[in-house]
């Protein structure tokens, strides 16, 4: 019989995502509706370790909605990948009465959930991050205010480029994916797209491609880098000395990674926090969230983390089209 919960923990890990206050939020009100108690818990993992929770009631989340970032705070915490570190943040979990646990995070963090479930913590993971790198969802929580802070701030770099009639190679975030930047690639009209997911053309092949574009009457060039596959500064380099064209490369950096959640990412973030909480209700461990064909379901975290994705090849095949 699975044990009934009384309390639950919150916890945001890994990088942070715009959308994650808006789940912290509809996880703590949810438990308030069903009767539960919710504590906070600082800094990811790592806070969990050494103990960083806090009550949370629903005025705590008050005014977050609308707000980047996690008020709950995030980290990396390579001490939780040890055994030692997992058993002691299981031990801490008993010691604040902590009967259930609500990881929002990426994969890695999930890794961590799945530990938790195995030392006896319910465990439930929500798909928080800007990536949109976890194989069992269509959607991960961050995706779309990211790729449209990227677009927004490739607009303005293609006005400049087109008035210099420059070559701009714009490198967005990703880690090992190339969804941000084939969302950018086409959303941006952009004449190439280099992921991770895809063989890299040459230089030459690169440059050749530019300057048939200029015969073509076009003022810009525009290449967006997903940050798997890098070196946009080496490029421009090798592209202006042999073409004698200017060029420019700018890395997006971390403004992809802020600002206020767009309403899909609210929206996501307010259903994913509410299934969560449901899930733990009914006994539930060891799963994770997502979103699939239209519908919020959950998958074991051990199948998920064993399920791959890659970027949809006819999106690939549209940005190169358009791009002519
Ligand atoms: N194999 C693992 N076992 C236990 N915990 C892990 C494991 N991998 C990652 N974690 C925990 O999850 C945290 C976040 O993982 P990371 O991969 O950095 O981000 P994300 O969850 O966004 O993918 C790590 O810093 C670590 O504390
Ligand atoms: O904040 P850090 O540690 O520099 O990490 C940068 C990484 O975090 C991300 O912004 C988000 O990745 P995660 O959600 O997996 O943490 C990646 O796009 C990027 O590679
Ligand atoms: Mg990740």
């Amino acid at each position: 019989m699975s044990k009934e919960i009384k309390t639950i923990g919150v916890l945001t890990s890994g990088g942070d995502a715009p959308g994650m206050n808006a789940t912290i939020r509809s996880v703590v009100r949810t438990a308030i509706a069903r009767g539960l108690r919710v504590m906070g818990v600082r800094k990811g993992y790592n806070g969990l370790i050494h103990g960083d929770i806090f009550e949370l009631n629903s005025r705590s989340v008050s005014d977050t909605i609308q707000r980047g970032g996690t008020i709950l705070q995030t980290a990396r915490c390579p001490e939780f990948i040890t055994e030692e570190g997992q058993k002691k943040g299981a031990q801490i979990c008993k010691v604040f009465g902590i009967d259930g646990l609500i990881v929002i995070g990426g994969d890695g963090s999930f890794q961590g959930a799945e530990k938790l479930a195995n030392l006896g913590i319910n465990t439930i993971g929500i798909p928080g991050t800007i990536d949109l790198d976890i194989a069992c969802t269509d959607y991960t929580i961050g995706f779309d205010t990211a790729v449209n802070t990227a677009m927004e701030a490739i607009n303005k770099i293609r006005d400049t480029s087109t008035s210099h009639e420059r070559c701009s190679i714009v490198e967005v975030m990703g880690r090992n994916a190339g969804y941000i930047a084939l969302w950018c690639g086409i959303t941006n009209g952009a004449e190439m797209v280099l992921i991770p997911e895809k063989e890299r053309p040459s230089d030459e092949e690169i440059i050749r491609e530019i300057l048939q574009n200029k015969q073509r009457g076009k003022k810009h060039f525009l290449i967006i880098v997903a940050e798997g596959v890098g070196g946009s500064q080496e490029l421009a380099v090798k592209i202006e000395k042999v073409t004698g064209i200017e060029t420019r490369a700018t890395i997006l950096g971390y403004l992809q990674r802020g600002g206020s959640p767009s309403a899909v990412d609210r929206l996501h973030a307010s259903m994913m926090g509410a299934l969560a909480v449901d899930l733990l209700c009914e006994g539930k461990s060891n799963r994770v969230i997502a979103y699939k064909d239209g519908q919020y379901v959950d998958y074991d975290i051990n199948e998920a983390l064993k399920m791959t994705k890659t970027v949809d090849e006819r999106m690939y095949e549209v940005a190169k089209t358009l791009s002519i």
